[in-house]
């Protein structure tokens, strides 16, 4: 049974979506990448020298072509500026995909749920696939999707903070609300939260700090990738209800007395 991630008109075998650029060695990175067997890579636009493809860039020791890019509005505190950046990257050639970011504070880098509404309009009206980076509101998700979110991505926690998932019961909400692909993106610490994610029954998991910043990187990237089809298949299957009380996992019948 082939079992894969959509989003828009693109398919994927990878279920596990990796951050770029906050690698502090370029090789490190590519290893990490290759044995996260990501598919889709973000970074932010902002990061990158887009008006001049010939200088050195954080991307430039991957072999770009095996990937799907999904450049990001990182940075972006407005939805004109949101809008600006992802047409930059559009003009640029980069991709038709764009993770739309509008943040509405510095201190804990939550998203704007109004700007990342407005702008997600915006976007879609131009004929872009948008991947809204949100808060994990469901009424909010909701409200993405009717305006034409491609994918809804609320986050686990604040960006970089590896706190896990902290209101699993809102994912949950928005998860079984969901028409399109839900990927929970940042504050993922663990491979277990990943695998917590997966097993609420998210489509998706996108991080970036709990790889590049761990101390073995391309061992962590190989840990998420499994985490990941762990918590997949665990959803798949179906896990037990949780009950109060004990149930013998020896069955009472054929005992000899
Ligand atoms: C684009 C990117 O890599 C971040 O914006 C993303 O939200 C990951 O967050 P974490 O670094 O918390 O995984």
């Amino acid at each position: 049974m082939s079992d894969t991630l959509k989003i828009g008109p693109y398919e994927f075998k990878s279920r596990l979506l990796l951050g770029t650029g906050k690698f502090e060695d370029m090789q490190v990175q590519a290893r990490a990448v290759e044995l996260s067997e990501a598919e889709i890579l973000t970074f932010a636009i902002r990061r990158l020298p887009v008006d001049n493809p010939d200088a050195p860039n954080f991307l430039e020791s991957l072999d770009l072509k095996s990937f799907k890019l999904l450049p990001n509005t990182a940075g972006a505190y407005t939805v004109e500026e949101c809008v600006r950046i992802a047409r930059l990257a559009r003009a640029s050639g980069l991709c038709d995909m764009i993770k739309v970011e509008v943040i509405g504070d510095p201190r804990t880098l939550l998203p704007d749920p109004i700007g990342t509404l407005e702008a997600t309009k915006i976007l879609v009206d131009e004929g872009f696939i948008v991947l809204p980076y949100t808060n994990d509101d469901p009424i909010l998700a909701r409200k993405l999707q009717e305006a034409g979110a491609a994918a809804v991505m609320p986050g686990a926690s604040p960006i970089g903070s590896g706190q896990g998932i902290i209101n699993p019961n809102n994912l949950r909400f928005i998860i079984e609300e969901a028409k399109v692909p839900v990927i929970v993106d940042a504050g993922i610490g663990a491979p277990s939260d990943a695998a917590l994610a997966m097993e609420l029954g998210a489509d998706g998991v996108l991080l970036n700090t709990a790889v590049s910043g761990a101390k073995d990187p391309a061992l962590m990237a190989q840990a998420f990738k499994l985490a990941v089809q762990a918590g997949r298949q665990g959803y798949l299957a179906g896990r037990i209800p949780k009950k109060r009380y004990a149930t013998a996992s020896s069955p009472a019948e054929g005992i000899i007395e």
